[in-house]
């Protein structure tokens, strides 16, 4: 205990026997993850100053101009993993497939990581918080090489998630399924000290972050939540208040300490929503239950999802458990009524003899 804190690395060994199989091998691979996030957490401190913000002039699988920030963070958090010899796959949002750890030290390496290395980065080169997010599942093949089987379960199979949050203090928030706890990192003695013990989210929150420029776009279910967030309504606290950082990170943090919601939906531009599954939604998914929220697709758990692409998209909504459940209530209410009013337009046509006339 260094001056009455828990070092990240203290409170990761304390933890160790919550397992009594461990070995230690996720201990190392957090421990890992934590030396890379203050490496990059150097790097965005001072990002005025050093060659790093702005475009790097090439895209990724997803079509995305990379910043430099991108592909810097990216590069720390593989050799980071790679040096650290307990991760055996890496996939990350930078990258178009899945990357072999092949070092000598990870020949028995047992876990994966799924990881978003930059993740707001819209936001790098205008000094708002920023954050990388990171999802840990071991293997399921035995012999051989992993392989992408082994990258795409379910976000049940998880082990650990967490995220890092670069914002006006930096700081590392994980759970291995046994609650959230939060680690600020103090630079004076460079390590992250356990500032946030046993993380709840608010059962209800007043706050909503959804991108309302895409309005139009969204489907009727949740412009109806959008209205019904607006309505003034003193008993059930209305209007809520409107917040958006264009950093899932920053949104969600902050939801999951003041409580709030975090909508993602699809839109008529991008029919499966716009943020990953593997490496965004799941370990987000993980932690905010973890800490007595919920996260769905607006019908179904993100964590019950069966993944089938590296970089597949998912709708979110995420945070305070009685906001979501308001937000699907609303999403099962106009999803039906739609389809009853397609229905009932189609039966009419029949009624005119304009389908089917034409065969
Ligand atoms: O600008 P939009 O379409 O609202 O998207 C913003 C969302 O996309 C993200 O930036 C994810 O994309 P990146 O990981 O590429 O940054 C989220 O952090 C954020 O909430």
């Amino acid at each position: 205990m260094v001056c009455g804190v828990k070092t990240l690395g203290q409170f990761i060994i304390e933890k160790q026997a919550d397992f009594p199989y461990a070995k230690g091998e996720l201990s190392r691979l957090l421990r890992d993850i934590g030396i890379a996030a203050k490496i990059v957490n150097r790097e965005i401190n001072k990002a005025g100053l050093v060659d790093i913000l702005g475009d790097m002039g090439t895209t990724n699988i997803q079509g995305e101009e990379q910043k430099k920030l991108d592909v810097y963070a990216d590069k720390q958090f593989i050799a980071a993993l790679t040096s650290g010899g307990e991760c055996c796959i890496v996939a990350t949002e930078e990258e178009d497939e899945i990357i072999h750890i092949d070092s000598p030290v990870s020949q028995n390496a047992r876990y994966i990581v799924c990881i978003d290395p930059l993740d707001g980065s819209s936001n790098t080169d205008v000094n708002v918080a920023v954050g990388t997010i990171f999802s840990i599942y071991r293997r399921k093949s035995l012999e051989g090489r992993a392989s992408l089987t082994d990258v795409l379960q379910k976000g049940t199979e998880q082990v650990a998630a967490g995220y890092v949050i670069y914002g006006s203090s930096t700081m590392l928030v994980y759970t291995t399924g046994k609650g959230v706890n939060g680690f600020t990192l103090d630079p004076s003695i460079g390590e992250f000290c356990l500032s946030h013990p046993q993380m709840k989210i608010p059962e209800n929150g007043y706050m909503y972050s959804v991108n309302e420029g895409n309005y139009v776009h969204f489907p009727d279910g949740v412009k109806k939540y959008i209205k019904y967030c607006q309505v003034e309504d003193e008993a059930t606290k209305r209007p809520y208040t409107s917040r958006y950082i264009g950093s899932m990170v920053g949104d969600i943090h902050r939801n999951l300490i003041k409580g709030g919601i975090y909508i993602y939906p699809t839109t008529s531009r991008s029919p499966n929503g716009k943020l990953r599954l593997l490496y965004e939604c799941n370990p987000m998914a993980f932690i905010i239950e973890q800490a007595g929220g919920k996260a769905s697709t607006g019908f179904e758990r993100i964590l019950d999802i069966n993944p089938t692409e590296l970089h597949q998209r998912v709708p979110v909504f995420i945070g305070s458990k009685n906001m979501v459940e308001k937000a699907e209530e609303m999403m099962l209410l106009y999803t039906e009524k739609s389809i009853a009013i397609e229905n009932d337009i189609e039966a009419k046509l029949e009624d005119l003899n304009v389908i089917g006339g034409l065969d």
